[in-house]
């Protein structure tokens, strides 16, 4: 079995590459990253570690790399595989759309046989988004083919995959934890199940359990813990008012998914202290400039601290976590991330009114706005603090 996926990065090699593999699959990696392919082109090879006490090894082999700047290379391998999978980030998507469309199209003149396209970027509806991005690029005929021989599964992935700082450029260092769900509803017949991949009948719950619990917590303590000037998770959640912060946003968002979904409160409660502990992982180093990035994309009103609060608004649960963390990611004014400049530019031009309305998509009269943007005058007195931790 053949796979192809887009983004040689921590997920792609940590997580994805090595669950095709294990399954049986040859894996060709699409990347814009010269040095990743020209590497992954020569070894053929990498090895996976996991953050724990012994350290376990997994090696990846019969892999290859192409180069996602060569669309007609890239569409010529789509048109031969079984499955296409990406984890490029959700805003990149729209950029590799085309190569897809085209090896969509080189397929389906030479061939019945069903192809899957699955999309694992944290966000709801990843591999919906890809199609539409991917049919906009195809004629009537061949979407009308491809509604019969093209799947694109929703999915949700979790594993946490940091920066990597090893010597070997292609080693990749990952939690032992993991878990790969996806939408067996939209699965064609003839599809060869990935070992270890839950299939599942009806994604949203696993989807909103994940994004927000894992994801709400993560930013939650990156946010704050970048006010008060830490640099990685695990230093965060020694701060034990950063710890009520992440629990507190994980109730509230945790009291909407129970009454979205009918979770047991019990189980749903054990979900929430799992995830605390694998933010401890004293095996990981994981910064908080990565877990705090895209701010925008974070801030949006479909993602992990805006859906949350809204759901649990509407079921009259008081908020006030998730809120601080929306105004503390307001806060978030990290120089290399192109999202955190143009979110500090907009505060700066506009005031803080117009940014929450703007980028989370709540209008003034909107309880959360107000107390957003009351809760990011109150961090304000962190800004000193956390230029004197760093400056130290
Ligand atoms: N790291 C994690 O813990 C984790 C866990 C679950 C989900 N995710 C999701 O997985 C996705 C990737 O995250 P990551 O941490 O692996 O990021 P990453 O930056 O390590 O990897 C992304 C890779 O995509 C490549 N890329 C960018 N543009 C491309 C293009 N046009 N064509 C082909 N490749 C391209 C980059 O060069 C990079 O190698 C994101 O959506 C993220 O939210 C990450
Ligand atoms: O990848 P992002 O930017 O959506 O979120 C950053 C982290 O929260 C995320 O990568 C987690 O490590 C991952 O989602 C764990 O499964």
């Amino acid at each position: 079995m053949k796979a192809v996926h887009f983004g040689a990065g921590n997920i792609g090699r940590g997580f994805i590459g090595l669950l095709l593999h294990q399954s049986g699959y040859e894996v060709a990696f699409v990347d814009v990253n010269d040095t990743l392919v020209s590497l992954l082109q020569t070894k053929r090879q990498y090895t996976v570690k996991l953050a724990n006490e012994q350290a376990d090894t997994f090696l990846v082999d019969q892999v290859t790399a192409l180069d996602g700047k060569n669309m007609a290379w890239v569409a010529e391998t789509i048109a031969a595989v079984d499955l296409v999978t990406t984890a490029v980030g959700v805003s990149v998507l729209k950029h590799i759309a085309a190569t897809i469309a085209k090896g969509i199209e080189l397929r389906l003149a030479g061939s019945r046989e069903p192809l899957h396209i699955i999309a694992c970027e944290n966000a709801l509806g990843g591999s919906t988004t890809l199609k539409h991005l991917v049919y906009e690029h195809l004629s009537p005929g061949n979407r009308a083919l491809a509604d019969r021989l093209v799947a694109f599964p929703d999915a949700a992935v979790d594993r946490i995959v940091p920066l990597q700082q090893n010597e070997d450029p292609l080693l990749v260092t990952v939690e032992p934890f993991y878990e790969w769900t996806i939408d067996r509803s939209a699965v064609l017949p003839g599809h060869q199940e990935i070992a270890g991949v839950h299939y599942v009948d009806q994604l949203e719950p696993y989807i909103e359990r994940k994004l927000f619990t894992v994801n709400t917590g993560h930013c939650c303590a990156a946010y704050h813990g970048y006010l008060k000037g830490y640099m990685t998770i695990q230093e965060a959640m020694k701060d034990l008012s950063i710890v009520a912060e992440v629990r507190g946003a994980l109730q509230e968002s945790g009291a909407a998914l129970i009454q979205t979904y009918q979770f047991d409160e019990a189980a749903h409660s054990q979900y929430i202290e799992q995830i605390l502990e694998r933010f401890i992982n004293p095996y990981l180093v994981d910064e908080i400039v990565r877990i705090g990035r895209s701010p925008i994309r974070k801030l949006s009103p479909q993602d992990r601290l805006v859906r949350p609060a809204l759901l649990a608004n509407q079921y009259g649960i008081t908020v006030t976590h998730l809120t601080n963390a929306m105004a503390a990611a307001l806060h978030f004014d990290y120089a290399d991330d192109p999202e955190a400049v143009e979110l500090q530019e907009m505060i700066k031009k506009h005031g803080i009114h117009r940014t929450l309305t703007e980028y989370t998509g709540l209008s003034g009269q909107s309880p959360l706005h107000s107390r957003a943007a009351e809760q990011y005058q109150q961090l304000e007195q962190w800004g000193p603090a956390r230029k004197g931790m760093i400056e130290r």
